[in-house]
């Protein structure tokens, strides 16, 4: 097992790594469930007298989440009640002096780390250890706090590089998410396993279907659901209208989610209907069948989440990573919403997973008790449900 904050001496200056990747509506940054999870951490943290500077990321380069952090203090403030100073850059003058300026108790937030060339590039943690991001900044700090066990999975420079050069521990978040994942991997169920897998990230997703042990179906859905369905031959999971979801991530993995379906195809349900939005901006609905590549599809369609909603209903543990369809837009929530209000009145064993998915549950009335566990992360939750060991986590020290 890995050290923890609890093996830390007080009053130290400390580098802390958070996950506060967030949605981001028209420029506006949305407060989701991992701000109040690491404002726990951060609130131990100061009233231990540590003096904490915070890395942390949002979004990813060319996409309009991309934005700087100066929204997440102000909403990392409102929940530890105090101060959270800003500064917009990672690990140059300005950022260095304000490290150097923090004191017992008081906290820095640094600019969205995904903006320094250095920290993207998946690479070994020995390699991402030289970056000049890792050597510039972990001299200024006594130890580095790794909270993200949502972006555990990530072989990036601030999660995987300051370990190698520093005394490295473990958050609340970090230790309490990987205690009930690693509860949730050893657990045998009687009756039928079910993932319902939906949102954007198709690199998370495809290991999850090649590789994950007793689960006897998926139920696709999102972009991701939408891949599959082109892969399967109906004209869907194009980019239209400047979207950019689709075309790349077809280019990078149409060959294995083909050999997939061909595979796996059995374990595998497609949505056979999708929603969009009509010429009088209401809901449509299309089969697959009739569907066309010029139209925006963005939610599964009433018939999908009829049959989701009936294998939910007869499985033993259902776990979600992503949602169906664009849930922000009540237009296009039925899908999501439908199959976690399915969950929510079966007697099943359940997770939900995921930054952006698991903000549907207080958004449409749902109680975070109807579940067995409702998890930040969302690919390191798959990731670690497939039996693999996180990257971030396996650099930490230990005890
Ligand atoms: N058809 C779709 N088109 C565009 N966005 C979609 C579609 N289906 C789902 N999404 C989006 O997927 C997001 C969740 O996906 P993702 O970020 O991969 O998951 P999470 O953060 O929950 O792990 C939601 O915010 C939702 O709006
Ligand atoms: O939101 C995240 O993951 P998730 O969408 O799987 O919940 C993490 O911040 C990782 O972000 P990334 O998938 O852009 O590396």
């Amino acid at each position: 097992m890995f050290t923890t904050i609890d093996d830390l001496e007080s009053g130290q200056k400390l580098l802390v790594r958070f996950d506060l990747n967030a949605p981001v509506e028209d420029g506006v940054v949305q407060d989701n469930r991992r701000f109040q999870r690491h404002a726990d951490t951060l609130s131990e943290l100061l009233d231990d007298g540590h003096a904490v500077a915070v890395l942390a990321h949002q979004g990813r380069p060319g996409r309009d989440s991309f934005v700087s952090l100066d929204q997440h203090a102000d909403i990392l403030a409102d929940h530890i009640g105090r101060e959270v100073s800003f500064v917009p850059d990672t690990d140059g003058e300005e950022a260095l002096e304000a490290i150097r300026d923090l004191e017992g108790g008081e906290v820095l937030l640094l600019e969205n780390v995904r903006m320094c060339d250095d920290e993207l590039p998946e690479k070994d943690p020995a390699e991402h250890a030289e970056s000049d991001l890792v050597q510039t900044l972990a001299p200024e700090f006594d130890a580095y706090v790794n909270d993200a066990y949502s972006a555990a999975h990530r072989a990036h420079a601030s999660l995987v590089g300051f370990p190698l050069v520093m005394d490295a521990y473990a958050g609340r978040v970090m230790e309490t998410e990987y205690t009930a994942n690693s509860a949730i991997q050893d657990k045998e169920f009687d009756g039928p396993v079910t993932m319902v897998l939906g949102g954007t990230k198709a690199e998370d997703l495809i290991p999850v279907i090649e590789r994950v042990d007793g689960v006897d179906r998926f139920c696709l859905g999102g972009i991701v659901g939408e891949l599959f369905l082109r892969a399967a031959g109906h004209d869907v999971g194009y980019d239209v209208e400047g979207t950019d979801f689709f075309d790349d991530q077809w280019e990078s993995h149409r060959e294995t989610i083909e050999e997939i379906l061909e595979t796996y195809g059995d374990r595998l349900t497609l949505a056979v209907d999708l929603a969009y939005e009509d010429d009088d901006g209401d809901r449509g609905e299309i089969s697959v069948d009739g569907a066309t590549k010029e139209t925006s599809f963005l939610d599964v369609g009433s018939n999908t989440t009829e049959t989701y909603a009936d294998l939910v209903s007869e499985s033993e543990a259902v776990f979600v990573k992503g949602a169906l369809g664009v849930f922000e837009d009540e237009r296009f929530s039925d899908g999501t919403v439908g199959v976690l209000e399915a969950i929510a009145e079966t007697d099943c064993f359940s997770v939900v997973g995921g930054g952006d998915t698991s903000r549907a549950i207080p958004m449409y009335g749902l109680s975070e008790d109807d579940f067995s566990h409702v998890s930040i992360a969302g690919g390191a939750y798959v990731a670690a449900l497939t039996g693999e060991s996180l990257i971030a986590i396996d650099v930490l020290d230990r005890e």
